[in-house]
């Protein structure tokens, strides 16, 4: 298999061809992940709650996203690698740059950052500089504590409006891929639609360009809970290279979510 690359992602996007995303944070599933055409890997930075145990991802540090980076990228032949970015590691342009710059010397294709219009200008640098950036919308963890929990986002008229203002700022500043977690199934849609860039969902609905799983929830080993939106696959396959096999192909066939892995409103 030939290198992912954003235009091939972007061409899936077009074509109706569902991109497949997971999780990943070592070398040994980063391969088994790539040998099955997993066509993203993301290293997130829920890092902090399925391998630290901690129950927010705000303690992660860029070293520590950084050292997961460069063992994924190590596995890793074909997918396309994104890194996150740490809570408060891009609070303005200049340590955006210096942190972003930590990320993809370590492997990443592409760094995530969470949050609406106030990062283009963050993200419109980010790109001159020659570092690609996803954005991040709806449930953003990093942001827990303003929500009050890890709940749902965009069911009011007026945040689902709000959240669809945003998408549109993020990818007219520059912004080449976006993820949307837990939003209602109908905004998951409006917001793909309404968008040229890649819309990779998480509990965002049945309708976004691709679906991503924390690669610990398809496998049903979460240290500590398993969200609605997720589904253990390992339990019906009983062979981990099986599990991930049948994710990938209940999200190329819109099997995957259904109903019961996605909020109606
Ligand atoms: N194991 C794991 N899976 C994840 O998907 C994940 C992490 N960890 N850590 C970082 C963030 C945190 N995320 C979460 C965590 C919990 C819910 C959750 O419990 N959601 C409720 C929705 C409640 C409502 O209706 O508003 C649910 O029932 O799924 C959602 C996303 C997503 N990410
Ligand atoms: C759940 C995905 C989108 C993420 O941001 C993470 O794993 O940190
Ligand atoms: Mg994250």
């Amino acid at each position: 298999m030939k290198k992912m690359t954003i235009s091939t992602l972007v061409k899936q996007k077009q074509n109706g061809d569902k991109i497949t995303a997971l999780t990943a944070y070592d070398a040994s599933f980063a391969k088994l992940f790539d040998e099955q055409n997993v066509d993203v890997l993301l290293i997130g930075d829920s890092l902090g709650m399925v391998l630290q145990g901690q129950d927010s991802t705000l303690p992660v540090t860029t070293a520590e996203v950084a050292y997961h980076t460069r063992s994924v990228a190590a596995g890793v032949n074909a997918a396309f690698v994104i890194a996150d970015m740490p809570f408060m590691s891009y609070s303005t342009p200049a340590q955006a740059y210096e942190n972003a710059g930590q990320l993809m010397a370590a492997g990443a294709s592409m760094v995530k950052l969470e949050g609406g219009a106030w990062l283009c200008e963050t993200i419109t640098g980010l790109k001159q500089r020659g570092v690609p950036v996803c954005g991040h919308l709806g449930l953003t963890p990093q942001s827990v504590n303003v929500f009050g929990g890890f709940k749902v986002q965009g069911r009011e008229d007026d945040k689902a409006r709000q959240l669809i203002e945003d998408a549109l700022a993020l990818e007219a500043a520059g912004a080449q891929m976006l993820v949307l977690e837990c939003v209602p199934t109908k905004l998951g849609k409006a917001v793909t639609d309404q968008l040229s860039i890649p819309v990779i969902g998480i509990g965002a609905g049945v309708h976004t360009d691709g679906q991503i799983l924390v690669m610990h929830d398809m496998f049903g080993v979460s240290a500590n809970y398993m969200p609605k939106f997720s589904k253990n696959y390992l339990a019906e396959t009983g062979d981990l290279r099986k599990a991930v096999a049948l994710y990938i192909e209940q999200v190329k066939n819109g099997q995957f979510p259904g109903p019961e892995h996605s909020f109606d409103k």
